[in-house]
């Protein structure tokens, strides 16, 4: 049975809830899917890094608080993430990146993918940062390599809505989406509908897993005009940058507004849209938009997301599922780990793991 050993980059709510999978649900995995997971490595801001090439032991780190934990004192431990050392010389097989998303310039995380896939190390990140702004470059960086670069998770959490636009619609002109693709201000604008204030509902948002360290972006659209941006790329073939966008959240829509529509059967929703034209050109927009009863996003709620592909043979085929949540989006990354088996099981060229210098450890 083959084994993967992971570099977790970003130990917050997504890369633990992947630890937690994988401490608890590993045995069950590797019987399902004939490999074994292993983290020899993991950095975090606020924790630092900790590096045991023969495994780590989650399990007490699992059993702390997340506010708590502190690699410092642990053999193989240090107060620094030292992202850059452990991406490049810890002999993993796959590094998972899930820190902060930056929808400015994808920064640290577009190094810290970069890097990885520079030393000949598989990439699967849920971080939209590096895909959107860097996508095709990282994909050619990874082609160079032999590597993969997989992220499923940057676009409806575990739902997985790319690999079926990209393996199951085959031999259909996908010619526009339309989707809900931030969870974050969907729960936020159903509980506006039911009474609540703004601050109050993207509290509840961000206790849930749901929203960004910092939630402007999902609240003002930046996060949206991310995935409108992939999609557009990975789905209609365009290559977007972020200006080409426009881009409009919900924070001017108020409480009272929500209700009003709601009574005239009509439910805000913050829609992201990228729409082919004849010529080959791509338009993307992200804005709130009070959609009709009928219309088949009007009635997907809460942290549920969904996307309407529009189809020449098919017309429109709209897929909804969870957009967001911790577990939901470390099944994302496991998703993305299968897939990376499933191309690289039979590689005769999978370089050996290097040694790892024991003067480097702490
Ligand atoms: N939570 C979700 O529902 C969800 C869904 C899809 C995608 N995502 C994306 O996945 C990523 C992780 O999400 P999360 O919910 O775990 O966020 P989080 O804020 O809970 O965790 C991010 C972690 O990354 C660490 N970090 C930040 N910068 C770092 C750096 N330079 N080096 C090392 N560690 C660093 C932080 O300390 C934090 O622990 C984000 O990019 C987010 O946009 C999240
Ligand atoms: N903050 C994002 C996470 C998923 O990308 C959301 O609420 O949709």
């Amino acid at each position: 049975m083959g084994r993967y050993d992971l570099a977790l980059i970003g130990f917050g709510g997504v890369n633990r809830a992947l630890a937690e999978l994988i401490s608890r649900r590993g045995d069950r995995l590797a019987r399902e899917l004939g490999f074994t997971l292993r983290v020899v490595a993991i950095t975090d801001l606020r924790a630092g890094s900790l590096v045991d090439t023969d495994g780590i032991d989650l399990a007490p780190l699992l059993a702390a608080e997340p506010g708590e934990l502190n690699f410092a004192g642990l053999a193989g431990g240090s107060a620094d993430p030292r992202n850059e050392w452990v991406i490049r010389e810890v002999p993993a097989d796959i590094v998972v990146e899930a820190t902060f998303t930056n929808p400015a310039d994808g920064e640290p995380a577009l190094s810290h993918v970069r890097w990885a896939l520079e030393s000949g190390k598989h990439v699967c990140t849920t971080n939209k940062g590096p895909v959107a702004l860097a996508g095709r470059a990282l994909k050619q960086l990874a082609a160079e390599h032999g590597v993969s670069f997989e992220f499923e998770g940057s676009v409806l959490s575990g739902t997985p809505i790319l690999r079926t636009a990209q393996r199951l619609f085959g031999g259909l002109e996908i010619t526009g989406v339309q989707g809900i693709l931030n969870g974050t201000s969907n729960y936020v604008l159903g509980r506006l509908e039911e009474g609540l204030d703004l601050p109050a509902a993207i509290a509840e948002a961000q206790d849930l897993g749901y929203a960004e360290a910092d939630p402007t972006a999902d609240i003002e659209g930046h996060d949206v005009q991310l995935k409108v941006m992939i999609l557009a790329n990975e789905v209609l073939g365009a290559d977007l940058r972020r200006g080409d966008v426009f881009c409009e959240g919900i924070s001017a829509i108020t409480p009272q507004e929500v209700q009003d529509a709601a009574s005239k059967g009509l439910r805000w929703k913050l829609v992201g849209s990228a729409t082919r034209h004849e010529d080959g050109s791509v338009d993307a927009r992200v804005a709130p938009l009070a959609l009709p009863a009928h219309h088949p996003l009007a009635g997907i709620s809460g942290p549920v997301n969904a996307v309407a592909f529009h189809t020449d043979l098919l017309g429109t085929v709209t897929v909804s599922g969870p957009g967001a949540g911790r577990i939901e989006t470390a099944y994302a990354l496991l998703s993305d780990l299968i897939a990376i088996h499933q191309r690289h099981a039979d590689d005769d060229t999978t370089p050996t793991r290097p040694v790892l210098q024991e003067t480097h450890r702490v």
